[in-house]
């Protein structure tokens, strides 16, 4: 174990009004799109994190300048075809969506280019990225089994596919369109369920003319990007543990400020009203073609739910916190169909059921989901010491636990909290729940 602990005392609300720091995926992909555009973007409410800096450190690595001018982060577009040669391998830390974006830009380039991670990212499937690439001529040498570190080749002609992709993801689809931007003839992915699009709705803002079908999008290769500003919404993920301990925690009243409601994002406020709790969504609005509101929440009782189908792809990196909700709420709340938990920082549905059954709650572990049998009045859960396996969701979501326990949590390596959220204890302290934060045993 190394890294800090959390040490969260029980009991308490929150309360007041906050602003949750900026959206990750619209971060990673303003920089991404700002780099290979023509002209200078400037990013407001850029998610300053060690995720959304790897993407960053990468395209600097590149070639591509940036500055901050106040809080606002500019970066000089070099064009499609203006990117350097990187003296070295880019490292992409713990970001899953970096490592998988870029492999669909480094496969369009003329030089060659090493992708590597963090433990966690290099265990990851990389071969759901690697296949569609190599049917469009690129070159991608990796590890056993499809895992990073990869060898990506320059040089290669690509040509355009039509995917099918095998899972819903905004990885795979976003990598896919990308390494189209640099094919011969139009690219075309087809997903078999939702995934988000926030790829598909900013380069259209970039300017780039992208074709939406149902589930099929397509972009023609060899369009220009031109540079735009972006304003990026307060991350509805990160919103999410706020939202969870708001829920769980009677006389909680809360409201988080801005923050992105994409319809293929917001499966976590879907799948709370589901369980009767008290949210309400004021002043819808669009920034830089994507739908925020502020919500405010209320603490109260919570009904089970069944989560499942799209309403998964919908909420998946909202599922640590919801499990939360469910171990609070009346009944049984039955997860499937979120296979997918099992391959990102770490497996989240075993993890999640490890550290549930710690803290006292009944949950059984099948090979898609989880089982959760809540317990709505007094205590949910007791103290314990959780495991976060390395994963800033599971510590976040289980520091909101808390506030339903009868005894303090500790939860040990959080210092990855700072890969999504690194003022998550301010936050958190601000709205009422007490976190210490305490060196882990080294
Ligand atoms: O495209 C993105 O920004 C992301 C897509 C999701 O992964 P998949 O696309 O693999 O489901 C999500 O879990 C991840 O946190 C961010
Ligand atoms: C899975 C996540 O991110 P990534 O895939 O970018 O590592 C996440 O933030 O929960």
């Amino acid at each position: 174990m190394s890294g800090r602990r959390f040490d969260v005392a029980p009991g308490g609300q929150l309360r007041g009004s906050l602003g949750v720091p900026g959206d990750k995926s619209v971060s990673h992909r303003a920089i991404m799109f700002a780099a290979l555009a023509e002209g200078t973007s400037r990013i407001t409410g850029f998610l300053e994190s060690a995720d959304c800096l790897a993407t960053l450190t990468a395209f600097e690595a590149m070639g591509v300048a940036h500055h901050l001018d106040g809080d606002i982060r500019v970066i000089e577009g070099r064009g499609l075809h203006g990117l350097m040669r990187p003296d070295a391998a880019l490292d992409l830390g713990n970001s899953g969506t970096s490592m998988r974006l870029l492999c669909g830009i480094m496969a369009g380039q003329a030089f060659d280019s090493t992708l590597t991670g963090d433990a966690s990212l290099s265990r990851r499937p990389m071969q759901r990225v690697i296949e569609p690439l190599s049917r469009m001529g690129a070159a991608i040498a990796s590890a056993d089994g499809g895992r990073a570190p990869l060898h990506i080749s320059g040089g290669h002609r690509l040509s355009a596919t039509e995917y099918a992709a095998p899972v819903a993801s905004a990885q795979i689809k976003s990598c896919v369109l990308l390494a189209g931007l640099y094919a011969h003839g139009t690219t075309q992915v087809h997903e078999p369920g939702v995934s988000r699009d926030h790829t598909e709705r900013m380069l259209v803002g970039f300017g780039v003319n992208v074709e939406r079908q149902g589930r099929s999008v397509s972009v023609a290769g060899g369009q220009r990007l031109v540079a735009t500003d972006v304003s990026v919404p307060a991350d509805l993920s990160s919103a999410a543990f706020f939202l969870v301990g708001a829920a769980i925690s009677p006389g909680s009243d809360l409201v988080l400020e801005a923050v992105g409601i994409n319809p293929t994002r917001r499966g976590v406020i879907d799948v709370l009203q589901a369980m009767q709790a008290d949210i309400r969504l004021d002043n819808e609005r669009e920034a830089a073609g994507e739908p925020v509101a502020d919500i405010h929440i209320r603490g109260g009782g919570l009904q089970a739910a069944d989560i499942g189908g799209d309403l998964v792809a919908l909420a998946i990196d909202e599922c640590p916190a919801l499990f939360i909700a469910a171990a609070c709420a009346q009944g049984t709340t039955r997860v499937t169909g979120a296979g997918e938990l099992r391959v990102k920082e770490c497996d989240r549905l075993a993890v999640m059921a490890e550290g549930l059954r710690t803290l006292g709650v009944d949950c059984q572990e099948t090979e898609d989901g989880i089982v959760i049998h809540g317990r709505p009045t007094g205590a949910a859960f007791t103290g314990g010491a959780i495991a976060s396996h390395e994963d800033h969701r599971i510590a976040m979501a289980f520091a909101m636990a808390a506030l339903r326990a009868n005894a303090p949590i500790s939860i040990d390596d959080c210092d990855y909290v700072a890969t999504s959220f690194p003022n998550f204890v301010a936050l958190a302290e601000e709205a009422g729940l007490q976190i210490q934060v305490a060196e882990g045993a080294g």
